[in-house]
């Protein structure tokens, strides 16, 4: 990137993720943003204060948050004359909103600025049947009582069926979940590699919260103040017990167990210059580096829908001049064990480092013991938009507790794309 001057990360601070119809069936995605966005403003001394911008974004929006962003703002402590926009890059979302605003600072056009992410699959929008909205539009045009009750006349009664979002792919009308079986088969990753990497991030997450590693960068929101997906005593027993969710067949490896469950929450994080942080007295946790953007051709060619990140993190190291293995920690969104386990197994294929990514040599490996090292997607759930940011606050604060290293971040989104980052101190 070429930076005019280094990006901090000064803090992060989210709400506990929950189960979708859990304790924040009734929240909605400004009421999560804006806990998330207070308890970061309490814990930095910013309430009431203007920071150059607020970028925000949420794959599942209603119509009336047109631009969440800015509602939020004025909801939140945050000085009303703080400038907002929304972003949306499905679950690369968070990340890139990160992006926008570290951009900015980079530049010289922002001094500070927050980044969020919010989800809930409990309030996903349901929209009015296309007939019935033309209908009603019509209704709302037409001049006079007598004109709106003729265009009213024209509602059927196969008009009230609403259309209801569906986690599935446009393109193929496939869930994520059947898509990433799919890889999943192709790469020949089977049912125990999943459920040991799933119950690793349930023991890594309670690990984390057992020594305290969030709190700083957790506010309770609704009586939760812990991840409400974490099972402590999830075991790659229990896990094999569990019955087959997506595909079929010998290829049916994945359960409820080691996919993310649809979940709700927000996070969001401070970014700032360095003379800013300075200037408020706030330390740096970490800086960001780079990032690489990338997406595959998964309708019309052969490549699996979430291996995106397979491709932008190479272009990613090769800008940097790193090797795969050249990072202290690795934080890979685990949408699903299976993509993580693709990821991995592809970086280290020879036939695909030649033939996809044009390299003499493999990618390489990675020391699982430095991937994931809090717990990531499969144990703490997955509200599409907050995932990033939960991501970014809990690498800087590792690089910050470490004192020194390098951080790479990896995640894949919905429509073939993925979003990679490096963070370092
Ligand atoms: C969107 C992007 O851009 C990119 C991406 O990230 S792609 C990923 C997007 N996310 C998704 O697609 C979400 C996928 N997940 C789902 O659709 C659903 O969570 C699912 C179909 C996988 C499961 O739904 P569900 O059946 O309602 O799950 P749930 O009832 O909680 O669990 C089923 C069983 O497994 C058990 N279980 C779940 N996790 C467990 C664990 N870790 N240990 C032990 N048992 C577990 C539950 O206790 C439950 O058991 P009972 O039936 O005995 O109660």
């Amino acid at each position: 990137m070429s930076t005019t001057r280094r990006v901090a990360v000064v803090g992060g601070n989210r709400i506990p993720f929950a189960r979708a119809g859990g304790p924040y069936a009734h929240a909605s995605n400004q009421d999560m943003l804006t806990a998330a966005l207070d308890g970061l403003l309490a814990r930095h001394g910013l309430s009431g204060q203007r920071v150059g911008e607020f970028a925000a974004g949420a794959v599942l929006k209603h119509s009336r948050d047109f631009n969440l962003a800015r509602e939020v703002v004025l909801g939140s402590g945050l000085d009303p004359r703080t400038p907002a926009h929304d972003v949306q890059m499905a679950c690369a979302t968070g990340l890139e909103t990160v992006v926008s605003i570290a951009n900015k600072i980079a530049l010289g056009q922002l001094e500070s600025g927050i980044a969020g992410g919010v989800d809930s699959a409990s309030d996903a929008p349901i929209e009015l049947n296309d007939e019935l909205r033309r209908v009603l539009l019509r209704a709302n045009h037409a001049k006079g009582p007598g004109g709106k009750l003729r265009a009213l006349s024209g509602v059927r009664p196969q008009h009230v069926v609403p259309g209801i979002p569906r986690n599935a792919e446009p393109r193929t009308g496939l869930s994520m979940g059947e898509h990433a079986a799919r890889t999943a088969a192709a790469w020949q990753v089977g049912r125990a590699e999943q459920d040991e990497l799933a119950a690793r991030s349930h023991q890594r997450l309670a690990d984390a919260y057992e020594r305290g590693f969030f709190d700083d960068l957790i506010t309770p929101f609704q009586g939760l103040s812990r991840d409400q997906n974490l099972r402590p005593d999830s075991s790659e027993e229990k896990l094999a017990k569990l019955e087959p969710v997506f595909g079929r067949g010998e290829q049916a490896t994945m359960t409820a167990g080691n996919s993310t469950p649809l979940s709700d929450g927000a996070s969001t994080v401070l970014l700032a210059s360095e003379e800013w942080a300075n200037h408020h007295r706030l330390p740096v946790l970490a800086y960001l580096e780079d990032f690489v953007s990338g997406a595959v051709d998964y309708v019309s060619g052969d490549e699996g829908l979430l291996m995106a990140p397979a491709y932008a993190v190479p272009e990613l190291l090769d800008r940097a001049g790193n090797t795969l293995d050249q990072f202290d920690f690795y934080e890979m969104h685990e949408a699903f064990a299976s993509q993580v386990l693709c990821t991995l197994k592809a970086w280290q294929d020879r036939e695909f480092c030649s033939r996809r990514l044009g390299r003499s040599e493999p990618l390489g490996e990675l020391d699982t013991d430095r991937l994931n090292v809090n717990g990531s997607s499969l144990a703490v759930g997955h509200p599409f938009a907050a995932t990033g940011g939960r991501i970014v606050a809990t690498l800087a604060k590792l690089l910050a507790e470490s004192g020194s290293g390098r951080g790479l971040i990896s995640i894949c989104a919905a429509g073939g794309q993925g979003i990679t980052a490096i963070v370092e101190r």
